[in-house]
């Protein structure tokens, strides 16, 4: 790969932006702490169009035909060294970024993620589910409205723990969050810390802060946790080679020389929870809330879902439009992973939305403000299932919530497995089911907050049953 010089800023002085961009990151690096970088940046495209400087050597594209090119299979846009800061230096498929090095782990890795694959994986999915669903029902009866983001969260989790070490982490089993996952949560937060105070996280080290210790305990049980499930693993293949329980990785497991050392399987697996939890998770309670927030969307769903059978599968689902456009919509608004994905521009330069950008510059584009480009998407903040019934060109183009190109989400159709599976499940046995007022409970609660992911700034959604 090529080496990256530091970028000619003067060719970036004439872009549009706030004048403080030009000077220092700080701004843009306080809105990202606080929560707030995406709708930062989205206020600063109503100001200033579709390029927008908004760091020393940071330029967001919202122009779309800018994101197409960006992130264009073989483009030459790498992703920035942010995923590996991100990532705490993890080498995993996620934070690679040499091209050749990323296509191979890739190639590894994406056979089980097809979606003729995880037809395999999908009682196992189903299980996870219908549990889900149940715990949601114990819930109601109990307290009045269930928390549905805390037990999608656990559904998720649960789904993906068992199709990457062969075992779930049982948080829907005891109803509470397990120790490795609470401390994946830990870990995470230094991850976020990093990619904007490294400084902090470096003297960290030296200087023992209690914050800080609990992480590195965190970070140690993570270690050791993986390790153990994925020899617990290796065990049951030894013991039956020929029907092992299977995962993800079970292939790599047994491609020995051709497969993937265990370090490098443990970065993955650790890669896999991290990415398919919360997404998945936050995705399902977004869908849940808009759907229940109005009478007229939640009875045309709930009419459509009177039509499967009784013990529906996926592929029931997969035929069902409005459903779909349910959740092509809740991916639109409420995206999973809404903030910049940062690229640096390739050596040569590049010219984008017809300006010409030098090589080294970090180019992002956020689906935050490709989902809300007007002329696309009129009205963009009305949550609308039925504008998906012909889909335009430009509304393919511009709808990004799994990423783009070789980088695209791998777990995309595993995550509309269970977005159509699980929000199907959930509307048949709940079709009353409303927005509930328990313990304060209101849209505040709802309202985003978004650092790479997005999440429901009261941690919560209470769901009643009718
Ligand atoms: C609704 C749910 C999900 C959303 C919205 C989502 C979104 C995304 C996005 C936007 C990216 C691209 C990041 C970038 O280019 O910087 C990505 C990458 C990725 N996602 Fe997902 N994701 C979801 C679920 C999942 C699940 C269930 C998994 C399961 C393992 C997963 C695994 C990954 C991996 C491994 C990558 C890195 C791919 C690569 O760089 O080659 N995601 N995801």
């Amino acid at each position: 790969m090529r080496a990256f010089s530091a970028p000619n800023l003067t060719m970036l002085s004439s872009l549009p932006g706030p004048w403080i961009s030009q000077y220092t990151d700080l701004v843009l690096k306080y809105h990202w702490v606080t929560g707030n970088r995406a709708h930062y940046v989205h206020r600063l495209h109503q100001k200033y169009g579709p390029i927008v400087r908004v760091a020393p050597t940071e330029v967001d594209f919202s122009d779309v035909s800018a994101a197409k090119e960006i992130h264009r299979v073989g483009s030459g846009f790498v992703k920035s060294d942010f995923y590996q800061k991100q990532t705490n230096g993890a080498s995993s498929v996620f934070s690679i970024t040499d091209p050749k090095k990323h296509s191979a782990r890739r190639r590894l890795l994406s056979a089980p993620m097809s979606d003729s694959s995880l037809k395999s994986m999908e009682s196992l999915i189903n299980e996870k589910i219908t549990l889900a669903i149940q715990r949601i029902k114990e819930e109601m009866e109990l307290r009045g409205s269930a928390d549905v983001f805390k037990w999608w969260l656990f559904m998720a989790s649960d789904v993906i723990g068992q199709l990457t070490f062969g075992d779930s982490f049982k948080n829907l089993d005891r109803g509470v969050e397990n120790q490795y996952f609470s401390d994946m949560k830990k870990v995470g937060s230094i991850g976020a810390l990093n990619t904007s105070f490294p400084v902090i996280v470096k003297l960290s080290r030296t200087i023992p802060l209690p914050f800080f210790a609990s992480i590195t305990s965190a970070s140690k049980r993570l270690v050791i946790y993986a390790e153990q499930s994925l020899e617990r693993y290796k065990k049951l293949l030894d013991a039956d080679p020929t029907h092992p329980p299977p995962t993800l990785f079970t292939k790599l497991f047994q491609a020995g020389e051709e497969g993937l050392p265990n370090d490098v399987l443990k970065d993955e697996a650790r890669g896999y929870i991290i990415a398919g939890s919360d997404t998945t998770a936050v995705s399902l309670t977004y869908l849940v809330w808009a759907v229940c927030s109005d009478e007229k969307i939640k009875a045309t769903l709930i009419e459509e879902l009177g039509s499967l059978p009784e013990n529906f599968q996926d592929q029931d689902t997969r035929n069902l439009v409005y459903l779909n456009q349910v959740i092509d919509e809740t991916l639109r608004v409420y995206s999973a992973a809404p903030s910049a994905l940062p690229r640096t521009v390739p050596p040569g330069g590049a010219v984008l939305a017809g300006k010409h950008i030098p090589g080294g510059v970090t180019a992002t584009t956020q689906a935050y403000s490709l989902h809300r480009n007007q002329d696309v998407f009129p009205d963009p903040e009305r949550f609308n299932p039925t504008r998906w019934v012909a889909p335009t060109k430009d509304m393919k183009d511009a709808f990004m919530p799994f990423g783009g190109g070789s980088r695209i989400c791998l777990g995309m159709h595993l995550a509309r497995m269970e977005l159509r599976m699980a929000a199907a499940l959930f509307f048949r046995t709940f079709p009353h089911a409303r927005v509930s007022n328990l313990e304060g409970m209101s849209d505040a609660d709802m309202a985003e907050k978004i650092y790479f992911l997005l999440s429901p700034k009261g941690k919560r959604c209470l769901i009643r049953a009718s």
